[in-house]
């Protein structure tokens, strides 16, 4: 069973906004003594927090599904509904949010970093809160809007230190072991580790963290072997520790050509924008097993080929934890030039600040579609599409209110712009629940008369008949009509009939047929 869940997607909803309230103040003598609906509460956001003290997306795996609470509705004499209250889930640091079709979202990688993955619906106003001096009185409340519905993946990618990377059996898991306190399981078959394991090594004062992942083979950076699901966590360390098997028996193997193709898969991995390839990071090499006396050897003879390609090398025994000591010093210095040089590197750069994303720059946007009775215009935008979520279709001056609200935002105009003519079908939304023929409500009348921006109708063939157009062509239809007449008139005379498939028979050819012959 697999105890590290490292990629899970979420199936999130987020709660609605309650509708707001019509209500009528009554008083003694004063029946109707003003609106008093009170407006609807916000639906609670979910929001993912990163947090040290979880390790694994586990929790998530067993229970995708999670929702926030939705708002009250609104309520009379002025009380509004309560919010309802945000859900939070705490993942690991080093979360990496995406969106179902692999767009990354936002990458949690510090302590503390907060997203709002789902937002919730918002309250709708109350009859008292859209009174105005014009509409004293509003008979309608606006409706709570739906809060976010949907999926997001998120990806655990291992943030440690070190990474150790190698071929499989190479004694990577054993040389974690051998060095903190994981217990990885160790055995002498390829792959025997699937999944990360984190170590925690404390060296004179430094603490640090090593990644011993899975084994790579060659062709890892395209999928071999366990691949690309494992060089994801290589990403995240700040240096390698190369482990190379020097009592391998296998054929065609040793420690230089090992290393070669190893390097040859990391440089191939695409890491993502904004971080450093893999081979630009520090590298270290260790080479394994010296207890067993042909590994000794054969690292005694490699040694000085490596160190003249500038690694430095270290021989260690996972099995009798020889070299060791020295290896994990070396580490130690590493892991603390590169945290200097990042806190270095903080300083300067602007911190990044998530935001959530800028409220489109137009209001909305008219899309022409083509259809069986004439265009179809589809007014989109984050807007008026919230509008029609909040308008009660069943009120009369709901839909009014929504009107003036669309009108105010200059939809007319734009309609008007693109082509559109009064009983045009205009549609809100991507979906195909709202459906109108547009009735415009300008208030200049000559923008309704002419055509749209830009034209001048007076320049267009006019398709209108004239008088004498028309004269002419009642004239010809009276005249085909008697002709038709008069040659109907003729055909009685000559006695022909007509069968039944309408083809002309003459009175004898119809007698051979009742013959029978
Ligand atoms: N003699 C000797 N054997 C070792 C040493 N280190 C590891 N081994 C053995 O090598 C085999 C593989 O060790 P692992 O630590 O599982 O290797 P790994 O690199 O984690 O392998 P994968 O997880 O499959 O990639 C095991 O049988 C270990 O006992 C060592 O220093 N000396
Ligand atoms: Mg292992």
């Amino acid at each position: 069973m697999a105890t590290f869940v490292d990629q899970v997607t979420l199936h999130l909803r987020a709660g609605h906004g309650g509708n707001g309230c019509v209500s009528v103040r009554r008083e003694k003598f004063k029946p109707l003594a003003g609106p008093d609906g009170g407006n609807g509460g916000d639906g609670g956001d979910i929001i993912l927090v990163a947090d040290p003290q979880v390790t694994t997306l586990l929790g998530f795996h067993r229970a995708p599904h999670r929702k926030s609470e939705h708002g009250q509705p609104g309520m009379g004499d002025n009380r509004a509904g309560t919010s309802g209250h945000d859900l939070i889930l705490e993942v690991p640091v080093g979360t990496v949010v995406k969106s179902p079709d692999g767009e990354q979202l936002a990458d949690l990688d510090s302590p503390g970093m907060r997203m709002v993955v789902a937002p919730g619906g918002q309250g709708g106003l109350g009859n008292a809160a859209l009174a105005t001096t014009k509409r004293k009185a509003p008979g309608f409340a606006l409706l709570g809007t739906p809060g976010f519905e949907g999926d997001v993946l998120l990806e655990l990618k291992t943030v440690a230190d070190i990474a150790l990377v190698g071929f499989p059996s190479a004694g990577k898991s054993s040389l974690i072991a051998a060095m903190s306190a994981a217990r990885p399981k160790i055995a002498d078959y390829p792959f025997t580790t699937l999944h990360p394991n984190l170590g925690v090594v404390e060296s004179g004062d430094t603490r640090y963290t090593i990644a011993d992942v899975p084994g790579l083979i060659e062709g890892a950076s395209e999928g071999k072997g366990l691949g690309l699901e494992f060089l994801r966590h290589v990403e995240r360390c700040s240096a390698l520790l190369h482990v190379l098997d020097c009592a391998t028996l296998e054929p065609g193997r040793d420690p230089v050509s090992d290393l070669d193709v190893i390097l040859g898969e990391l440089a191939a991995y695409p890491v993502p924008e904004g971080q450093r390839p893999l081979l630009d990071r520090p590298q270290l090499i260790a080479l394994n097993k010296v207890d067993v006396p042909e590994a000794r050897d054969l690292a005694d003879m490699v040694r000085p080929d490596l160190e003249a390609r500038g690694y430095t090398v270290f021989e260690v025994s996972a099995a009798t934890h020889s070299g060791l000591r020295e290896l994990s010093y070396a580490l130690a210095g590493i892991v603390e030039s590169e945290r200097q040089a990042r806190a270095l590197a903080e300083t300067v750069k602007p911190r990044i600040v998530m935001r959530p994303k800028p409220v489109d720059e137009k209001d909305f946007t008219i899309r022409v579609e083509g259809g069986t009775y004439g265009n179809t215009f589809r007014i989109l935008g984050a807007k008026p599409e919230r509008w029609v979520a909040q308008t009660d279709f069943a009120n009369e001056e709901a839909v009014g209110y929504l009107a003036d609200r669309l009108a105010k935002l200059g939809t007319d105009e734009a309609l008007f712009a693109v082509g559109a003519v009064p009983g045009s079908t205009v549609m809100i939304g991507e979906g195909d629940s709202i459906v109108f023929d547009w009735e415009p409500t300008l208030t200049s009348a000559a923008e309704l008369i002419t055509s749209p921006r830009g034209t001048d109708s007076r320049f267009d063939d006019s398709t209108r008949q004239t008088n004498k157009e028309r004269r002419q062509s009642y004239q010809e239809r009276m005249d085909a009509k008697a002709a038709a007449r008069a040659e109907l008139q003729a055909e009685r005379e000559a006695g022909i009939w007509t069968d039944d498939e309408g083809f002309a028979v003459s009175k004898e050819d119809a007698f051979d047929e009742e013959d029978g012959k």
